[in-house]
């Protein structure tokens, strides 16, 4: 007998109402890692002040308000994890798909009632089953391995966008995956500097609205990467040393940028009529500001009614595309744009995240991701587990995954 299918609006409606101790009655998994768990990138770099009892001096500043983490987004028990998704907003693989097992099927459902997402923007929804009380779902630019403005001004939009609606929801901890470094293909190194000079900037515009961000990579390059970048980005109050590495790391990377921009620029351009036209046609400004007007306590307003054609025109944009993980089947749009099938016909056909290579850019930055995803592990070293259980979603994420896997053997 399978389980009654509980409403989404009346189970955010009853989650949102819980206490954290009710709440972590209900989380899927407990083994989640609340935030006094996670040190912050300050405590990080002083263990051994700590160690000999030391007051760690200064602090309050921002290398307090921010903290590293390698490993699964979905155990961290923070007010919101971000969600690289889709324009869909129907699900997929790599985080996207990680964060919809471990919800549950009411994530789903009221994603269903969001009618997508633009490149860049960002929508909210509850966070179920999660240890996060909400989710942000922004869509990153498909970059495809190339910078260029629209790539990183779409990325940019994708934190800002992320933290004003977290603001807007009162919350104050959050964890961001490495949005668009995975399928869609962003390079990890420009990716991490917009991620933490987006971040760094808004929480220097706004230091009472935030406790924690948390960057939770999942790749030892992103871990690297990002190390070494924050040591210099979010700088210990009383190191003066980084600051002067900041002016040089700021020089050199402006010359690479404009060298990767000048590089790139011939193939944006193109991009850029083709692209000029359809935005024209459909009205849409890179950094435009997506908030969604959310009565907590009846659901979603229908963003439906303020979903224009040109929105449409765009989210159809997105699905050709041809990211294969990402595309919506005909059968699929079917559901999306014809008429409202019932869940469990809707859950069958949640489009299938494709992991086989079909010999595009996307592969080689796909063979990478996967390649080193094995090796992932925790921040503090311990071999990663597989903390994404099965649940009554479809398992073709799962077969993606097992799929992705058999390439690493095979290419091994
Ligand atoms: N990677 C895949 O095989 C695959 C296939 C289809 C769709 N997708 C997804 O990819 C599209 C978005 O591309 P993207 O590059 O922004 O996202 P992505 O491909 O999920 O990669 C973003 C980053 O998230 C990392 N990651 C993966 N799982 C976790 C986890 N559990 N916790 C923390 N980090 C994790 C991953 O290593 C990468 O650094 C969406 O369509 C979404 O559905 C991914």
């Amino acid at each position: 007998m399978s389980k009654k299918k509980k409403d989404w609006k009346t189970e955010k409606e009853r989650l949102l109402r819980l206490d954290r101790e009710e709440r972590r009655k209900e989380y899927r998994r407990q083994d989640f890692i609340s935030l006094d768990k996670i040190p912050s990138w300050r405590e990080e770099n002083r263990p051994n002040d700590i160690e000999e009892g030391k007051e760690l001096t200064g602090g309050g500043g921002l290398s307090d308000k921010v903290s590293l983490y390698k490993g699964d987004i979905t155990v961290l028990e923070v007010d919101v994890i971000v969600n690289a998704a889709n324009s869909s907003l129907l699900g997929g693989g790599g985080v996207d798909g990680c964060i919809h097992k471990a919800a549950g099927s009411c994530l789903y459902d009221e994603c269903h009632s969001l009618n997508g997402c633009e490149t860049g923007k960002a929508k909210i929804t509850c966070g179920y089953d999660l240890p996060a009380k909400y989710v942000i779902h922004t869509v990153g630019p498909v970059a495809r391995g190339h910078v260029g403005s629209t790539e990183t001004n779409d990325l940019t939009s994708c934190y800002q966008n992320s933290l004003r609606l977290m603001e807007e929801h009162d919350l104050s901890t959050v964890a961001f995956p490495c949005i668009s470094t995975g399928i869609y293909g962003f390079p990890n190194e420009p990716a991490a500097d917009i991620a933490l000079n987006t971040v760094k900037s808004w929480i220097e515009q706004n230091p009472d609205k935030i406790t924690r961000v948390i960057f939770c990579v999942f790749l030892e390059t992103d871990f690297a990467i990002y190390k070494k970048n924050m040591s210099v980005i979010f700088p210990d109050n009383d190191t003066e040393v980084a600051e002067e590495q900041l002016k040089e790391d700021n020089t050199s990377m402006k010359s690479t940028t404009k060298e990767e921009s000048e590089d790139s620029r011939g193939k944006e351009e193109i991009g850029d009529e083709e692209e000029g036209d359809d935005d024209a046609a459909a009205g849409n400004t890179d950094v435009e500001m997506a908030s969604q007007n959310l009565d907590e306590h009846s659901g979603n307003e229908d963003p439906n009614q303020e979903k224009d054609k040109d929105e449409k025109e765009n989210q159809d944009k997105d699905e050709d595309v041809g990211i294969d993980g990402d595309e919506e089947s005909d059968k699929d749009k079917g559901i999306d744009n014809e008429k409202d099938e019932d869940k469990d016909k809707a859950e069958e056909e949640q489009p299938a995240a494709k992991a086989e290579d079909d010999g595009t850019a996307k592969s080689t930055v796909e063979m990478e991701y996967v390649s080193e995803i094995n090796n992932a592990g925790t921040s503090n070293g311990e071999e990663m587990k597989d903390h994404v259980e099965s649940s009554e979603e479809p398992d073709s994420i799962l077969t993606d995954s097992i799929q992705s896997k058999d390439i690493v053997e095979k290419k091994e």
